[in-house]
């Protein structure tokens, strides 16, 4: 469904040459539910913007829905649906009213973009709201609209921007819903951005994680916490038991990556269940009690961490910075 080779861009910006996208390949089978995971400014958008025919690439080629990207954009266009960020939908209109021109302005007839409105609308649970103006609507319910919008054409493909971000824990659980049914009851094809390590998690069967530009690793979220090795442990003891602490857990058998900040020792071993008994008959026979203690298994953040040396927080703190 998406086959891209090499594709970049580069901006210009206050002189400086921008290198927000470096050669990305990507490969999406019909009917995955695939993210692309990275901080802010990684070059997610910039990707999206390309594949869907918003952005000109400096270099790389792609066949998007079966057509290609610099030959045939239009024909892109016609096979896909793109939910921006931010959304797309005018205030002052009824969600109908809005459902209904977006169909048009893909060159559907009156009647078909109205009966697949209501149909889509029903989908994402907007059928009791089709008549109420779009900026009455809930931030999650607009979301839910944002995809309906994206969905009138019936694409077989849809890339969704950040298609929860700034939603409440609840709306952002109803919306991955949502996203699940599209590809489970219409196969649709879904590939996604995100900044959220548990939507990717959570949502995709396979996650690309892209980091300045490049992609840094490909796989499902088990396979890529699986290249973690180990678990986590974090042992909380007094200030002036630290250093004593981490060498301690150096002396695990195992024990790895040790490291210290605010009265937390944290390490890695193979099986934190296993060393647990270990450590805490160490720390009891140097009289070292401990405030707290977590084992925990390795997240994506743990998998960005191991590819990037920071964490993803880490990464947009500093892109702010910037
Ligand atoms: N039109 C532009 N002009 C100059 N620089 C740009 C432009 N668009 C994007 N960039 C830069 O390219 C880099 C990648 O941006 P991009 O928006 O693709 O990142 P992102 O991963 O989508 O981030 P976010 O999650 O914040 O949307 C950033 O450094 C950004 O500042």
């Amino acid at each position: 469904m998406i086959e891209a080779h090499g594709l970049a861009r580069s901006f210009r910006a206050r002189g400086k040459e921008i290198a927000a996208v470096r050669g990305v390949d990507l490969d999406v089978a019909a009917g995955e539910l695939v993210g692309f995971l990275g901080p802010n400014g990684a070059g997610k958008t910039t990707t999206l913007r390309m594949l869907t025919t918003l952005l000109r690439p400096t270099a790389g080629r792609a066949v998007v829905a079966g057509r290609d990207l610099a030959a045939d954009p239009v024909g892109v266009r016609r096979r896909i649906g793109y939910v921006a960020q931010g959304g797309g939908t005018i205030p002052e209109s009824r969600v109908l009213e809005d459902l209904v021109m977006q169909g048009r302005m893909h060159g559907m007839g009156k009647a078909d973009a109205t009966a697949q409105a209501r149909v889509v609308g029903e989908r994402l649970d907007l059928g009791e709201l089709l008549e109420r103006p779009v900026k009455s609507l809930s931030g999650g319910q607009r979301r839910r609209l944002d995809i309906a919008l994206g969905l009138v054409h019936r694409p077989d493909l849809v890339f969704l921007d950040e298609p929860t971000s700034a939603l409440d824990p609840r709306s952002r659980a109803n919306v991955w819903e949502h996203i699940r049914a599209l590809r489970a009851d219409l196969g649709t094809t879904v590939f996604l951005t995100t900044h959220y390590l548990d939507e990717a998690d959570a949502l995709c069967d396979r996650v690309l994680v892209i980091d300045n530009g490049e992609i840094v690793a490909t796989g499902s979220p088990a396979e890529l916490k699986a290249k973690v090795s180990g678990d986590l442990v974090s042992v909380g003891v007094p200030e002036l038991a630290l250093s004593r602490t981490a060498e301690i857990a150096g002396r695990i058998a195992g024990g790895d990556a040790v490291s210290t900040s605010d009265n937390t020792v944290e390490f890695r071993v193979p099986r934190g269940d296993l060393a647990l008994p270990e450590l805490l008959r160490a720390l009891d026979a140097a009289g070292i009690s401990t405030t707290s203690l977590r084992v925990h298994q390795p997240t994506l953040d743990d998998v960005f961490l191991t590819l990037t040396g920071r964490t993803i927080r880490d990464a947009e703190e500093a892109e702010v910075a910037a």
